[in-house]
């Protein structure tokens, strides 16, 4: 049984607890009452008490001998929480990030020290909050696991064995391919259906092809300067699919435009932009995405 923390109660936070503390356990930081129970509610079924520990910052003990911390914040608030719970990381640990979108790997590494693994949690399990307190699980779908430092890569065993109770969990060797995937699918539904106000299977009509094809081309284009292989064909394949399977979703952009929250548009297309002037390639489709949800924000 391994100590876990979990940074974050928010929907993802609470399914991974949810899994999780069904083999460990889990205590989950919250900026909320750290008194109160939370839920996991899944169709028509009865909802369930997670079998976590609810805390708060200043109830964080310096001596908690965490085996693994797993961020499950949103991309932009990842370096905050990191900051905030550095100072009580154990010298042998495994921090595992799990985020939509790119960066923060670099950033959370530098600051780690040689016995302290770094893994990537990709997952397409969905869920939602339907109040403070309680889970929806939605969604069934894939997770995928990898290192993204030495020490990581080169032990892997120890932290497949504590995630095997994730529901559909894989390890892969290349993280990197497997997050720029995932960035493909968030490129071609997210910023579109946010600025539309559509669900996902919207997207599939005629008048968004011309729009994703050439974000996803230039997107290609920098996984190619990156030493990834994505063909475009499979990038446009992979995203109508999603599409297909979600049609019914609004997508975590579109909701978080709707409720006036802070988007992941940074993570997603300001990534590529981002990518595009150091690799001098030109990614006018993706300038034109950040630029338009950037400017929805400041309007809303
Ligand atoms: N929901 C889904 O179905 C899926 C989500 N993802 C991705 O997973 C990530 C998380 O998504 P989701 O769970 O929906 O997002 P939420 O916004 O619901 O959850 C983030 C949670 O982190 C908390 N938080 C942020 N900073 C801190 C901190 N410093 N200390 C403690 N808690 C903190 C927030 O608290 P507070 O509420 O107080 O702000 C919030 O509860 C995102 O990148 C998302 O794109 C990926 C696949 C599916
Ligand atoms: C896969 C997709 C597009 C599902 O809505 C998603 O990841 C999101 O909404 O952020």
């Amino acid at each position: 049984m391994a100590n876990i923390l979990i940074v974050g109660d928010g929907a993802i936070g609470l399914l991974l607890s949810h899994f999780l503390s069904a083999s460990h356990n889990v205590s989950v930081l919250t900026r909320k009452s750290p008194t109160n129970t939370r839920f996991y509610s899944r169709g028509k079924g009865t909802s369930k008490k997670i079998d976590a520990q609810f805390i708060s910052l200043n109830q964080l003990n310096k001596a908690a001998e965490f085996d693994v911390v797993l961020f499950t914040v949103k991309a932009f608030q990842v370096l905050d929480a990191f900051s905030q719970i550095k100072p009580f990381l154990p010298i042998h640990c495994s921090i595992v990030l799990s985020h939509n979108g790119m960066g923060n790997v670099d950033e959370v590494n530098s600051q780690l020290n040689t016995h302290q693994a770094l893994y990537f949690l990709t997952t397409n399990i969905a869920g939602f909050k339907s109040n403070q307190y309680i889970v929806q699980h939605t969604g069934e779908g894939q997770s995928v696991i990898g290192g993204c430092n030495e020490l990581a890569l080169q032990n892997s065993a120890p932290i497949a064995d504590i995630f095997k109770v994730i529901p559909n969990l894989t390890f892969t060797n290349n993280i990197q391919q497997l997050r720029f995937e995932k960035l493909l699918v968030n490129i071609a539904i997210n910023p579109l259906s946010a600025l539309s106000n559509v669900r996902n299977g919207e997207l599939r009509a005629p008048k968004y092809n011309t729009i994703i094809f050439n974000a996803l081309t230039e997107a290609c284009n920098i996984a190619k300067a990156q030493g990834l292989n994505i063909p475009l064909i499979k990038a446009l394949n992979t995203a109508y699919k999603i599409m297909e399977l979600t049609a019914n979703n609004y997508s975590s952009m579109q909701q978080d435009l709707t409720y006036n929250r802070e988007t992941e548009i940074s993570a997603i297309c300001g990534y590529i932009s981002q990518q595009g002037k150091l690799h001098n390639i030109k990614t006018p489709y993706n300038d034109e995405l950040f630029v338009k949800i950037q400017a929805k924000k400041s309007v809303v």
